[in-house]
């Protein structure tokens, strides 16, 4: 796979590592060298974070509060993430910057393409906060529309797992693993690994997903060399 300008979607979820809750710095940092190994060979990466480690809006939702309050915060908590995995590149000597799509301009830039290109182009890691800045959206939705306004030619999604199964595989120890499918068969079959939006954006936008576990050290730089486990999803 010879992608040159790709988008990640790292999951917020697994930056806990075994705490249960919160950020273990060195399961960042461990994320962060992965991408900067990839930056190192040229590839052109920006991140969305997401924010499963600290605060899901579905959470509030499911106990009878208010989903958009719920969702904001959920939003804010992937602003944590991304100051954090930010922190993690500089040391490794990587240029990153955090664009954020709630503006907080004390914190970090506001997101607008225009500036997420110009950092990319001057050779910066670009990582996006906030989500897409609405609630009842997930960060997949937003890994979907950065990478389509990135021109990204690919949306790596490092989650728990290593790829997309007939089941959830965490719930269901019978579930198969599929090397390829089509947008059209994740959603028709209804492989709950990633929202329907973010699918269908996908699908849109003719912008392969590749789903692989983040939790493998170098899987990411492996994969982009062909030699890497993961579901490749294209039409
Ligand atoms: N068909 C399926 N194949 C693979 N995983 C599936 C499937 N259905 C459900 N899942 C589950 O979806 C999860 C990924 O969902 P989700 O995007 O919410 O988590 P995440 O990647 O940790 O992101 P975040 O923490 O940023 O929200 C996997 O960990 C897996 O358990
Ligand atoms: O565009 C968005 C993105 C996210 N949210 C809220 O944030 C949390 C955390 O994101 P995950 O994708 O679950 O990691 C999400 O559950 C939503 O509550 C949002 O509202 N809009």
């Amino acid at each position: 796979m010879t992608f040159k300008r790709i988008l990640l979607k790292a999951s917020g979820e697994a930056l806990m590592g075994s705490q249960g809750f919160g950020i273990d710095v060195a399961v960042v940092d461990r994320i962060a060298a992965d991408i900067a190994a990839v930056h190192a060979k040229g590839v052109e990466i920006s991140i969305v974070i997401g924010g499963g480690n600290i605060f899901r809006g579905v959470a509030v939702a499911s106990r009878g509060g208010d989903r958009v309050t719920g969702d904001h915060m959920g939003m804010l908590g992937t602003v944590i993430n991304a100051l954090a995995l930010r922190t993690s590149l500089v040391k490794l000597g990587v240029e990153a910057v955090v664009l954020s799509a709630i503006a907080m301009p004390e914190l970090c830039e506001s997101f607008s393409q225009r500036a997420a290109r110009a950092h990319a182009d001057a050779g910066r890691v670009v990582i996006f906060a906030g989500g897409t800045g609405n609630p009842f959206f997930t960060t997949d939705s937003a890994g979907a529309l950065r990478a389509a306004e990135m021109g990204a030619e690919a949306l790596f999604k490092g989650t728990q797992v290593d790829g997309i199964y007939s089941a959830d595989p965490k719930l269901d120890p019978t579930a198969t693993r599929y090397d390829r499918l089509t947008h059209s068969e994740v959603l028709d079959k209804r492989l709950a690994v990633m929202d329907i939006a973010a699918v269908a954006l996908a699908r849109e936008n003719r912008i392969p997903v590749v789903v692989f576990s983040i939790h493998q050290p170098g899987e990411l730089e492996r994969i982009l060399d062909g030699r890497g486990r993961a579901t490749i999803v294209s039409d």
